[in-house]
This record gives C-alpha cells, sequence and structure tokens, in this order.
C-alpha cells in the first residue's frame, strides 16, 4: 500500500502553478473535496481561436488583496460544486501545472468566488489520487515560506493609488441620505456612481453575465455597491443587487439579508428564534379568531400593525377592545395582512434608533413622538436626541443586525418593562436624522466599511 513513490503531504503545503505565473501559493490540503480550487474574482469569459477561456485574478497570498495575479486559462469545463455548506454553485474548471515537491502534475481547478477558510487554494483528492499520501498531524512538509522569500516571489506591490467604483443603488438622488454617501466616498477618493435602481437591468448568461445601466453601460467595473432600495423596489432592487453578487462584487447589504428583513412577519420569527425579544404579538388569517388575538397579547389597550407599512403608516393604537375589535376586522375585510401586539405603554412614545455599521453601533439617537401622538417615526413629527444606551442595548441592536447578515443597518429597539424589545430592523436607514443629531459622518463609515472590506487604503496624506 504505502507505495515509497508517493509523496506525504500535510494539511497545507507550499505550490507552484507555473502556468498562472503563480509562483507560491498555500493550498489547504483537504481530501474530503473532489476537484482543487482557486479562489479568483473578476472572472470573465472570452472567446480564442472559437475556444472559450478566462481571465481571472488571484490574490495568491493569504491576508493580502494587494498582491494580485491576472491569469489566464482555457475553459475545460464547467461544474455543478458542491460546497461544505451544502450549497451548490457553477463553476469554471480550468487544467493547469502545478509543482509540488519538486513534480509537475497537470490538475484540475474550478475557480470558486469565495475564500476557503482563509485558504487562496484547496487541493483536493482528484490532484492527489495515486500520487500523494495525506498525514493531516503535520504541515508544509515541503517547506515554509518566510515573508521576505514571499516579497522576493512577488515583489512589493504598489498600494492601490486608484479609488474604488462604488455604485449607490437607489431610486432618489435628491435625498439627504443618498447626497451623503455620495459626497463621503468623493471625499475619500472614490469613484462613486448613482445608479437608479428602475433605469438598470441584467443580463443572466453563462458566459458572460451583465448588469448595465439604460443606454448600454456596463456595470460590471463596480468594486462594491451599497444597495438602499425603498420598499416599493424591493423586488426588483434585491435582483440587481444579487446580479452584483454573482459577479463577485461586495455588496454592503446582501440581497438576501435585505429581502429576509424587510418581510416584517417572518424577520420577527427570525429574531425569535436567535432568542431576541420582540414585544408579544398575533398573527390570525380568519376574523373569527381576533377575539383570541387580543387576549394573546394582553387586552386593549393594544398596537395594530399592517405588514405593508412604512413609516409609521399603518401603526394603530387601539385604546378599547370594542376598537381594537373594529379596526382588525376592517382591516381584515380590505384583505390586510396585520398584526396584533402588546402596547409598550411605559416607553411613553419613545423609542431607540441604532445604526449598526460592522458588528458595531456607530450611534444612537432616542426619537421621541410628538404631542399627543405614540409612533416616534420623525415622519410622524418625532423628535431625535442623542442618547446613551445601555449594554443590553447594544448587544441586542448587533444581534439583530448579524441575525439578518446586514451589514449597514438601523435597528429600532423600545424600552419596556421587561427591559429592551426589538421593534423592527431596517437595511436602508436614514442619515438625516441620525446624522443631524450625533453630529456624525455614518456615511464616512459606511464607505470606510467598505474599503475595509476590500482591502482598500488610502494613500497619504488625506487618509
Ligand atoms: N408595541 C408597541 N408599543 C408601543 N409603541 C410602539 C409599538 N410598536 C410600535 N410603536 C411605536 O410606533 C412606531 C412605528 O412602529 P414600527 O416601527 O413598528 O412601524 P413603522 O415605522 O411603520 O415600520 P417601518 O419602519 O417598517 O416603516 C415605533 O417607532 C414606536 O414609536
Ligand atoms: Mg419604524
Ligand atoms: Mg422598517
Amino acid at each position: 500500500m504505502n507505495s515509497p513513490s508517493k509523496i506525504i503531504v500535510g494539511s497545507a503545503e507550499w505550490l507552484t502553478l507555473p502556468s498562472l505565473n503563480v509562483p507560491a501559493i498555500k493550498a489547504r490540503v483537504d481530501s474530503g473535496a473532489k476537484t482543487s480550487s482557486l479562489h479568483a474574482f473578476n472572472i470573465q469569459s472570452f472567446k480564442r481561436n472559437g475556444e472559450t477561456w478566462v481571465h481571472f485574478d488571484v490574490h495568491p497570498i493569504q491576508k493580502n488583496r494587494k498582491t494580485t495575479v491576472r491569469c489566464e486559462a482555457k475553459v475545460t469545463d464547467r461544474r455543478i460544486i458542491k460546497s461544505s455548506n451544502g450549497e451548490r454553485e457553477k463553476r469554471y474548471v480550468i487544467r493547469t501545472t502545478m509543482e509540488l515537491a519538486g513534480e509537475n502534475q497537470s490538475i484540475d481547478i474550478t475557480l470558486s468566488n469565495r475564500d476557503n477558510m482563509g485558504y487562496r487554494m484547496l487541493l483536493g483528492r482528484e490532484a492527489m489520487q495515486g500520487r500523494m499520501l495525506v498525514d493531516p498531524s503535520e504541515e508544509l512538509c515541503h517547506g515554509d515560506r518566510s515573508p521576505e522569500q514571499i516579497t522576493a516571489l512577488y515583489g512589493n506591490p504598489e498600494p492601490k493609488l486608484e479609488g474604488l467604483n462604488i455604485g449607490l443603488l437607489a431610486s432618489n438622488p435628491d435625498l439627504y441620505s443618498n447626497q451623503r454617501i455620495i459626497e463621503a466616498g468623493e471625499q475619500r477618493g472614490h469613484h462613486m456612481h448613482f445608479l437608479n435602481i428602475k433605469h438598470c437591468y441584467l443580463k443572466m448568461d453563462a458566459e458572460h453575465p451583465e448588469v448595465l445601466s439604460r443606454g448600454g453601460k456596463s456595470l460590471n467595473n463596480m468594486d462594491a455597491v451599497i444597495p438602499r432600495i425603498r420598499p416599493s423596489v424591493t423586488f426588483y432592487g434585491c435582483a440587481l443587487t444579487r446580479h452584483f453578487e454573482s459577479l463577485g462584487k461586495f455588496a454592503l447589504n446582501t440581497s438576501d439579508s435585505i429581502s429576509q428583513s424587510r418581510d416584517k412577519l417572518f424577520s420577527m420569527q427570525l429574531m425569535l428564534k436567535k432568542g431576541l425579544d420582540i414585544p408579544t404579538s398575533g398573527f390570525a388569517n380568519s376574523p373569527m379568531d381576533t377575539h383570541d388575538l387580543i387576549e394573546m397579547v394582553g387586552g386593549a389597550p393594544l398596537i395594530v400593525k399592517l405588514l405593508e407599512g412604512t413609516q409609521g403608516r399603518g401603526v394603530v393604537l387601539a385604546e378599547t377592545k370594542k376598537a381594537a375589535e373594529s379596526v382588525i376586522n376592517a382591516f381584515k375585510s380590505l384583505n390586510a395582512n396585520l398584526l396584533v401586539q402588546e402596547f409598550v405603554k411605559e416607553a411613553q412614545g419613545k423609542d431607540l434608533r441604532c445604526f449598526v455599521i460592522d458588528g458595531k453601533v456607530v450611534a444612537a439617537i432616542e426619537r421621541t413622538a410628538a404631542a399627543g401622538e405614540f409612533r416616534a417615526n420623525i415622519h410622524q413629527g418625532g423628535t431625535a436626541s442623542i442618547v446613551k444606551i445601555t449594554r443590553e442595548e447594544r448587544t441586542l441592536a448587533v444581534k439583530a443586525a448579524k441575525c439578518f447578515g446586514l451589514q449597514v443597518a438601523g435597528v429600532d429597539i423600545i424600552r419596556s418593562r421587561k427591559g429592551p424589545l426589538l421593534l423592527e430592523v431596517n437595511s436602508s436607514p436614514g442619515l438625516e436624522g441620525i446624522e443631524t443629531a450625533t453630529g456624525k459622518d455614518i456615511a464616512g463609515l459606511m464607505i470606510q466599511a467598505i474599503e475595509k472590506r476590500l482591502g482598500w487604503k488610502p494613500t497619504a496624506p488625506n487618509t
């Protein structure tokens, strides 16, 4: 069995991919994977002498997004790959030479657009069969590479002087929030593009997928997009965002996170599932259950919410049981979906808006309803002021954003006798109220979240 001609490899090894001009790449040895894979981006197919080729970029060094190698290879196949989390994805397959322990061999590699546990390459069992034996307790059996050696091989990359191409996917360029995002991006040296959601369209094609803007301009050169999708265009805006994501572009809030948080009922169920508290709520189909619903949330006074409402419209306070019954049944007769919720009276018309970016609360305000009003929405005449939030509230806000996978979120919390309760999570929180009240550059922090994710560093001196 143990043929002496086989090479022993550990759990990770340095390889060379000479035809791709990759002099050194640390691969994770993964006999659980069939085919080897390479983390590639900007993957673009093209025709050469009637054959399909791809060019793509690789960051060959772990935790380094500055060193980029541009590669080109003939496509030998397109394959459905099932990743370890069960997701299926169609990927390009290329054949290339791999050098390990002084031996060359030809292997198939799929081009994956995700990082594999921080490794830029996975060496699958297809490439190892008949040639290698794995000793999982060892690592780098064929030598390590020092940072100095890596620098000698790749040279010192020039810092990227050029700003990023950032697309703001939104509807109204005159909106305070949109203007601020464009301004903050430009201030930090980026090329900001206002992309009107309704003026963008997409091409679904296996070889050359694309997002375009009216007139036929390709938007495939965007490095990142910031979706600011108003509720009326959720479906279309999420479709565009999803397309950008599948092109390997970074979306500050993914289409999945946006659509999940937009569905009020679903989002409440998800928050509860993650152990995050909300005011007790009920949802029913038939008016025959109205009475039970009212009892369930502790009787009147109670809140009735239309699932489709925004900015405080469609949120009603029913002071008495009679009023509650009439409101619920009236909405029902209009075929509206509604939920019934316990009224948090002790909040006294106040709620908290916590602005979360990249897992941190970067600003918080307290909104106070106008006199005679229980809804704290600014659109309903509410006023905003700075507030110090508790550690518990901070944690709750961060967890709420995380449970949807939102990198930017406006988390609304109401202070109840039982402690802080989540009201809702917004994927396109407005900037005006919070920037004005706190004086913080929230738009700038959103841009910085993109820079961080893309490993972009501003050049001195205007950091
Ligand atoms: N259960 C409740 N008890 C007391 N006040 C509430 C309750 N639910 C909502 N409110 C008040 O009403 C306001 C509006 O409610 P909510 O945020 O649920 O709806 P909305 O703002 O219309 O929704 P959206 O932000 O999605 O447009 C809240 O900001 C809060 O001040
Ligand atoms: Mg609200
Ligand atoms: Mg909302």
